[in-house]
């Protein structure tokens, strides 16, 4: 029988006693908050598969092979934990409103979850709102023409993508157009965009550093409250909107309010959540997937060959709807989210002990896969620093183990809290970088960018891709 190691022979850094290796953090030229990815490879490389590290209050295991991951899939229960947006859910407190769906726990998170799943996660019910969303993918590529400047750059590339999703994940919760995409956006649409990007900003130091804006509000927190606050005022105003035009209100807020019952508060409180998670996630997978396609001129050719055999096929015309099935497309993006996972682990709390890599890991632990590890990680994915979409395709001449290729999905999550937007944000990616691909050849002429955590990880510079129109 094989014996099962106790969690104390778990390796992993030893750290000081309390606080663990933070001090390795936070020492100058130390370990970097924003390299954690890097951080977590290397520790694999160290102590394999499996290693436990304590920094500061939080401990965390960290699995780095997918099929064992797949036993904690398997064991996380009808209420799946995973770790809290801590600063969300304090501020969410402190004004008395609901956690959300995000933060949200047991029968409280189901519920919502429920409702919201027979919208959002429904192919149907998403490709009902492809024709719209192409049309704002259109008005995007059309933004990208008029804002090139003089070498062909789009300067803002990342602020011109948090517009696109915007406007995109606006027809879908209130089909209808917030202005984001005009040469000024409307008030709503540029306050709303600055507040994210702050949130999101001043969400990274408080989700590492040690928490003492639960005890005193630091400077950082009073700036993260005043743009949740923003966020907050925002969104309500939109929803109400939407309530009170109730002749055209949105299929969405109209389902939440009416065949649901939701008070406004939680509407409010869960369409916050949405427009959070949509805005900084779809951009930086799509920025990502520009800067590969850039380097990858050939993979260009192959889109352009997809999108004229379904014109050939469809008297010359490609709907978005078929655009968002292109499997040479839906690839790309897989694999850019393999090479840059936008949320670099994603973890459980399970209810039960559980044995992982011959340890027993007491219930309770805070268990992590390490996604960027595994992904870059040649004995499970060949040639791992290369860009290969055909890696994910059927006809394939890069060889994967097929156990591998279908335990390692993890970017999205997994199980019943998977991703709630990921529907909604591959069908928004596969048409717009269709249509970009459709309309310019991209490349990329400067030194290659380098990944870094800004909550999501996104380049460490500004991206300066080169869009040259097609004749
Ligand atoms: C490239 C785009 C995106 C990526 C890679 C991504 C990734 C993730 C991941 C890894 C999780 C955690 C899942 C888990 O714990 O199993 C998550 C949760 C969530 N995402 Fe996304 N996301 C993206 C886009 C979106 C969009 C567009 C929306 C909204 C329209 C959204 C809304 C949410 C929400 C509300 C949750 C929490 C779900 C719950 O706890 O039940 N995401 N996302």
């Amino acid at each position: 029988m094989v014996k099962i190691l106790p969690f104390s022979k778990v390796p992993g850094p030893r750290g000081l006693p309390v606080i663990g290796t933070l001090f390795e953090y936070l020492k100058k030229d130390g370990l970097k908050f924003n390299k954690m990815f890097e951080v977590y490879r290397q520790r694999a490389l160290e102590y394999g598969n499996i290693f436990k590290e304590r920094v500061g209050p939080m401990h965390h295991v960290v699995i780095s092979c997918p099929v064992e991951y797949s036993k904690v899939i398997n064991a996380e229960g009808k209420y799946p934990v995973r770790i809290q947006m801590l600063p969300i859910a304090h501020y969410r407190k402190l004004r008395g409103l609901d956690l959300g769906l995000v933060n949200a726990q047991g029968e409280e998170w189901y519920k919502t979850r429920t409702i919201v799943s027979k919208k959002m996660l429904k192919l149907s019910e998403v490709l009902r709102f492809s024709e719209e969303m192409g049309q704002v993918a259109d008005d995007f590529v059309t933004r990208l023409d008029t804002a090139t400047n003089s070498l062909g750059e789009v300067p803002g590339l990342e602020y011109e993508l948090f517009k696109w999703t915007l406007e995109s994940i606006g027809t879908f919760l209130f089909e209808e157009r917030i202005g984001c995409l005009g040469d000024k956006p409307t008030p709503i649409a540029h306050s709303f965009l600055e507040n994210v990007e702050g949130f999101f900003r001043t969400l990274q130091p408080l989700l590492f550093d040690v928490p003492v804006y639960r005890v005193w509000p630091t400077d950082t927190w009073r700036q993260f409250e005043h743009y949740a606050d923003n966020i907050m005022s925002i969104g309500t105003f939109l929803v109400h909107k939407s309530l009170e035009e109730s002749a055209s209100s949105s299929a969405f807020i109209n389902y939440l309010a009416n065949d649901c019952h939701m008070a406004t508060q939680e509407i409010t409180g869960l369409v916050v959540d949405l427009l959070s998670a949509a805005v900084e996630t779809t951009s930086a997978a799509t920025l990502w997937s520009l800067y590969n396609l850039a380097q990858n001129p050939h993979v260009q050719e192959n889109i352009l060959q997809e999108i004229n055999d379904v014109k050939v096929k469809n008297g010359g015309t490609i709907t978005a709807e078929q655009m968002s099935k292109l499997p040479l497309v839906r690839a790309v993006v897989k694999e850019t989210l393999r090479l840059y996972p936008i949320t670099f682990a994603t973890s459980r709390y399970l209810p039960e002990d559980i044995v992982l890599s011959g340890y027993n890991i007491p219930a309770g632990n805070h268990i992590q896969a390490n996604l960027y590890g595994m992904y870059h990680d040649s004995s499970l994915f060949p040639k791992p620093e290369s860009f290969l979409p055909e890696r994910w395709m059927k006809t394939s001449d890069v060889q994967m183990d097929p156990i591998v290729k279908s335990t390692s999905q993890l970017v999205w999550g997994h199980g019943a809290r998977m991703c709630i937007g990921r529907r909604i944000a591959e069908q928004e990616m596969h048409i717009v970088l269709s249509k970009i691909v459709e309309k310019f050849q991209l490349s990329y002429q400067h030194d290659d960018l380098e990944p870094v955590l800004s909550t999501m990880m996104v380049p460490d510079r500004p991206v300066k891709i080169k869009f040259t129109a097609r004749h």
